[in-house]
């Protein structure tokens, strides 16, 4: 061998050394990244949790993957969408924050993608159109969350659940009777997404009363449509109070705030941005639930002995293995008292209609 010629080779018997000491390839790496383990010294990810997107080529799935791979506590994302899953891949592995990411795409690869997570948040399915309520998505995303969580239950029956996919009245009742079938039901570990409903409570209080959103806390209970979104507005934190016109104003506004964006898109969507963040913020308290941190409190659509109704949405206490606590409403003024009757009657109905899917 030519002197030249010594250096190429000392440098790939040192890869093929250090290669042969890495775990063997995933296929989805190679079908949907461009990087080879042979061709990198990685040795894999470094301790954290593992998530995975279902739904992530979507409008909430794609700002979803990009802040999920932010997430310090994040060492894998998994990506599975039935369309454009490997672009998207591609697109957020760039990114140089710590978590690997790997594409899948389709049902063929949806095992794959679910293997050994430790959380699975959901956002696939249709999204409304103006003029249509979210219980109009109902004939095409139960389907869907009805074969996801099919995957959960046999791939990872031990991982939390987010589900964002709507009506989230009744998708969280679809998935809890998934999971009841196939014996893997741990209500802990099955958690409805509500927390757009906070984030918008949130940002509009602030507006009224004049501070920085990030300094308000609004519990909101109930579920995710029209009125079964109840704001506890005498619940507010900083204690405030409000005329009897701003509650009205911003009763009706935070119920209706995800159709407000629904019509300004007019036909090109719902939330997609606050809503992503309002996945990661939510998917991050999971996380830190997960790692055992103390204090981590959220509101969430949850499997509920707080009313009469199996499911309710109420602040929990997140922990190792999910909800740790389901915390009671606290005092509800009459306003409040006339809102949950409303929105328990409705709920009833869509829960029911979740149930009875899966079951016929
Ligand atoms: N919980 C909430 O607060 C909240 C807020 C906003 C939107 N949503 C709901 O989230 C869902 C998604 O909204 P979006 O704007 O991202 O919609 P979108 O159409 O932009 O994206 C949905 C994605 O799901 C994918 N998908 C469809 N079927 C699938 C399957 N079987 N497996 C995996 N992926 C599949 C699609 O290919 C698409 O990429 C809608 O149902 C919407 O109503 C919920
Ligand atoms: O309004 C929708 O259809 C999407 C979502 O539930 C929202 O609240 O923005």
């Amino acid at each position: 061998m030519s002197q030249r010629m010594q250096p190429i080779a000392d440098a790939s018997r040192r890869i093929a050394r250090i290669s042969s000491h890495l775990h063997p390839p995933t296929s989805q790496m190679e079908e949907t990244s461009l990087l080879r383990r042979a061709n990198c010294r990685s040795k894999g990810a470094a301790p954290g949790f593992k998530v995975a997107i279902l739904g992530a080529a979507g409008g909430i799935g794609q700002p979803l993957a990009m802040l999920m791979k932010i997430n310090p506590l994040v060492s894998v994302l998994h990506l599975y969408d039935v369309v454009n899953a490997p672009g998207v891949t591609a697109d957020v592995s760039h990114m140089n924050t710590g978590a690997v990411v790997r594409g899948f795409l389709g049902q063929p690869q949806l095992e794959n993608a679910l293997t050994g997570m430790d959380l699975v948040i959901i956002p696939a399915g249709v999204p409304r159109k103006p003029g249509m309520t979210r219980d109009d998505l109902f004939n095409i995303n139960a389907g869907i969350v009805k074969t996801l969580c099919e995957g959960v239950a046999k791939c990872c029956p031990k991982a939390i659940v987010n589900l964002i996919s709507n009506p989230v009245n009744s998708t969280v009742p679809i998935a809890a009777e998934v999971f009841k079938r196939a014996g893997t039901f741990d209500p802990r570990r099955l958690l409805g997404v509500t927390t757009l409903d906070v984030v918008r409570a949130n940002t509009f209080v602030a507006e009224v009363i004049g501070l920085d959103p990030r300094d308000v806390n609004v519990p909101v209970v109930g579920g995710h449509a029209g009125v079964t979104i109840l704001p506890l507005l005498s619940q507010v934190n900083p204690p405030c109070s409000f005329t009897p016109d701003e509650i009205s104003h911003l009763t009706n506004r935070i119920q209706n705030g995800g159709t407000e964006v629904v019509e300004a898109k007019a036909g090109a969507g719902s939330a997609t941005l606050s809503m992503a963040y309002a996945a990661a913020k939510f998917a991050d308290a999971c996380l830190h639930g997960l790692r055992g941190d103390a204090g981590v409190v959220e509101c969430s659509f949850v499997a509920s002995q707080v009313t009469e109704l199996p499911f309710f949405a109420t602040k929990v206490q997140l922990g190792r293995n999910g909800v740790e606590e389901v915390l009671p409403l606290g005092p509800l003024n009459e306003f409040e008292r006339a809102g949950l009757e409303k929105a328990k009657k409705e709920l009833a109905v869509s829960i029911e209609k979740g149930v009875s899917f899966v079951k016929k």
